[in-house]
Formats: structure tokens, C-alpha cells, sequence
């Protein structure tokens, strides 16, 4: 039996991680055609890289197909219901940062906090017949924290990318997104509520708690976290 580990398949997340493992005597590499989704690693034994994408690693672990993952905490969060009963967080890998957060058009110059859109949803349901609409891909996260902040009068609207475009395109009032820099709001003339972070997120190496592990499994993974020293 190999321990089976989930990488990111491509962009910044793969590269980085290849990096942060590289650091710690761990070399990974993907074939050599950019397209084929094989990879190797080498440092250490009993270890099969299994390459995913980003989005995909929380539920590979929560069925226990991968033992060990590395992608965002906020994609674990937000893909895995009680995710902290299907996965540990073995380690803060110290890239990938990226805040979630909920964001209304700058224009809104009442609308500072979550308070404040609490209100403008209730006058814009009076207004407009309807509820004020949030894009975004992260539901359950958004609808969670929504509830704890006691904002109720909104409805959410799915949009799988170029989410802050859905103010303009008026498909959405408000928007839930991951923003790092901060450019891609700012470029749709979009703020921050001043209480609207939701989840900090960052790369973390996550061990699954459904996946069978044999002896040999444990022993691998005992070696495995000494070498990485999480
Ligand atoms: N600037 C950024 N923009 C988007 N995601 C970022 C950024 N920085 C870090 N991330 C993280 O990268 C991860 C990407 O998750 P996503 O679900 O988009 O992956 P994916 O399904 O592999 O993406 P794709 O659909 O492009 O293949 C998330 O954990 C997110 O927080
Ligand atoms: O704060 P910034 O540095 O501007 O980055 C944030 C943007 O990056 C991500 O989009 P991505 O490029 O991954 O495409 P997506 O819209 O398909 O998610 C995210 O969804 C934001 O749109």
C-alpha cells in the first residue's frame, strides 16, 4: 500500500507547494508534457502523488481516497460539511493567502458594515419586489456567516468565476469572494464591508480521517511528518 497525497494539478497553489516540499528534501515533479496529470516524488518512500485540482482535494479526503491534501482552507471549508469531523489540519503552509469577503458597490455610501447591509437589503426588498441578490461560489460559508451575523433578507446567486463582474453585469447587488491583492475589486468598483472578512485562508496539508490506513500507512506517515516537521 502507498500513502496516497493530493497536490493542486496546476498554477500558483502547484507551484508552491512543490516548492514548500522541495525546501524540506521532498522533490516533486509533473511529466514532462504540461498536460499529462502524472507526477513522481522523491525523498521518500511509500508516497504516491495524486494530482487534483484545488477544488476538488476537500472531498477526495472527506471519501478517504487521498490520506494526506494540500490545498485552501477555505475550499476544506467550504466543500466539506462539518469538515473538522473528515479532516485534520496538520500544517499552515505560509502561501496562498486569499481573504473571503463580502462586498457591495462603492457607490453605497451608507452601506459600510454588516449592520448597514442589513438595512439596505430590507429597503431594497420594499423597493424592488425582490430580495437583494449576493454572487458567489462559496454558499455555504457565506450563508453561515450571513446567519451568525444576522443578515437574512438576501438570496444568493451562484456564479463559478468573474464574480465581481456580476454587480456591473447587474446579475447581483453584493458579492462573496476570495480577494488578494484587492486589484479585481477595486477594477468593479467594488468596497469591503469593514466586517465582511469571512475566512482568512491560506495552503494547509490536511490528513483525511475517512481513508483507510494500514500499519505500513502509519509507519510512512510517521516518517512523513518528521521529515516535514508538522
Ligand atoms: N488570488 C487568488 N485568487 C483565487 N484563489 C486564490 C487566490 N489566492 C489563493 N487562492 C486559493 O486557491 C484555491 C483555488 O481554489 P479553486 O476552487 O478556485 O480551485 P480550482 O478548482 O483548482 O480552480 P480552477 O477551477 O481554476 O481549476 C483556493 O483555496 C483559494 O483560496
Ligand atoms: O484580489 P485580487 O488579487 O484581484 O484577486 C482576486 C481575484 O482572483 C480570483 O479570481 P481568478 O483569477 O482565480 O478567477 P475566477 O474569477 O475564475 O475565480 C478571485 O476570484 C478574484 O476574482
Amino acid at each position: 500500500m502507498t500513502l496516497k497525497l493530493g497536490v493542486p494539478s496546476k498554477g500558483r497553489l502547484m507551484d508552491k507547494t512543490f516548492d514548500w516540499f522541495a525546501a524540506r528534501g521532498i522533490t516533486m515533479r509533473k511529466a514532462e508534457s504540461e498536460r499529462e496529470y502524472s507526477a513522481t516524488v522523491e525523498g521518500i518512500d511509500g508516497i504516491e502523488m495524486v494530482l487534483l485540482s484545488a477544488g476538488e482535494i476537500p472531498r477526495e479526503l472527506g471519501q478517504g481516497r487521498i490520506h494526506l491534501g494540500v490545498t485552501g482552507s477555505d475550499v476544506v471549508r467550504e466543500r466539506l460539511a462539518n469538515w473538522d469531523l473528515q479532516v485534520n489540519e496538520l500544517s499552515d503552509l505560509g502561501f496562498g493567502g486569499a481573504d473571503l469577503v463580502i462586498a457591495v458597490p462603492q457607490g453605497w455610501v451608507d452601506v459600510d458594515t454588516l449592520d448597514d447591509l442589513d438595512a439596505a437589503a430590507a429597503q431594497f426588498r420594499r423597493t424592488h419586489g425582490h430580495r437583494l441578490r449576493i454572487a458567489t461560489k462559496y454558499h455555504r460559508l457565506t450563508r453561515e456567516f450571513l446567519r451568525d451575523h444576522g443578515v437574512a433578507d438576501y438570496a444568493l446567486v451562484d456564479s463559478q468565476g468573474a464574480t465581481e463582474g456580476t454587480v456591473k453585469n447587474e446579475t447581483a447587488e453584493a458579492i462573496s469572494d476570495i480577494t488578494s491583492t484587492g486589484e479585481t475589486l477595486r477594477a468593479n468598483g467594488l468596497k469591503i464591508l469593514s466586517d465582511g472578512l469571512i475566512h482568512s485562508s491560506q495552503a494547509r496539508l490536511f490528513k483525511s480521517r475517512n481513508a483507510e490506513w494500514s500499519d505500513e500507512d502509519r509507519a510512512t506517515y510517521k516518517a512523513f511528518c518528521n521529515r516535514l516537521d508538522v
